[in-house]
């Protein structure tokens, strides 16, 4: 479980959010909306321990990570983050299972058993036989789907997605959803920014980061 307590970030004068109060539980979708420039990508940074806040806390099971040494924060990246961002990070001159395989020896997987968890990855999200497909030849929705396989291979216990829908089509919007939503009952706490109604309304808690600043409150 992830608790924030009254963070905050500026940049230089410019206060993007402050007293922002909230619990990610394993289980459960986030949604953090709000208009463009609001801050949901900079509180999505926060959380991944990739930009710092100027005020508050982030606790997580009990220990503040808010500003860890470097050797922690290498470890909560590898072992509890999972990141589905807008520009996929994968390696494009590799094939669609070299870069999952990354996930797998993180997981301390190799062999059959981390081709049989490819094969299964690719198959939920559409890409069933794909394995050898360089990622450079893929299409961005697909590329996308290559990062959502390697999430569901890294298994992690926090997964941050920014905008994870924006290049896709309604079934595959409706695919990512529903990939997330069971990664969320097998144990992980999901936070998307969206910019998509629908992803939303299918979320159990929504944050909106342009509604907190002197009054502190958000979660609705
Ligand atoms: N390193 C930085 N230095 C100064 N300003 C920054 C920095 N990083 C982000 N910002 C500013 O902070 C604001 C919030 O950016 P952010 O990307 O978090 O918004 P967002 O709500 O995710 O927007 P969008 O919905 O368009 O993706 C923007 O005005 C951005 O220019």
């Amino acid at each position: 479980m992830i608790v924030i307590e009254d963070l905050a970030k500026s940049y230089g004068e410019r206060m993007l959010w402050s007293g922002v109060n909230l619990t990610l539980k394993e289980g459960q979708l986030t949604a953090l909306v709000g208009p463009s420039g609001s801050g949901k990508s900079t509180l999505l940074n926060c959380l991944g321990l990739l930009d710092g806040p100027t005020a508050g806390l982030i606790r997580y099971e009990d220990q503040d990570i808010t500003r860890p040494k470097p050797g922690a924060a290498r470890r909560f990246r590898r072992d509890v983050l999972g990141y589905l961002f807008q520009n996929y990070a994968l390696v494009e001159n590799a094939t669609i299972a070299q870069n999952l395989d990354v996930a797998h020896t993180a997981r301390g997987r190799k062999g059959q058993v981390a081709r049989d968890e490819t094969a299964r990855a690719l198959d939920r999200v559409g890409l069933g036989g794909r394995e050898r497909d360089r990622v450079s030849r893929l299409s961005g929705g697909e590329q996308q789907r290559v990062a959502l396989a390697r999430l569901l291979v890294k298994e992690p216990r926090l997964v941050l997605a920014d905008e994870p829908t924006g290049a896709l089509d309604r079934a595959n919007t409706e695919m990512v959803v529903d990939v997330l939503r069971h990664m969320a009952e097998s144990g992980c706490a999901v936070v998307i920014a969206t910019h998509d109604d629908w992803v939303r309304d299918q979320c159990d808690q929504v944050f909106d980061v342009s509604s907190v600043g002197l009054a502190g409150a958000g979660a609705c």
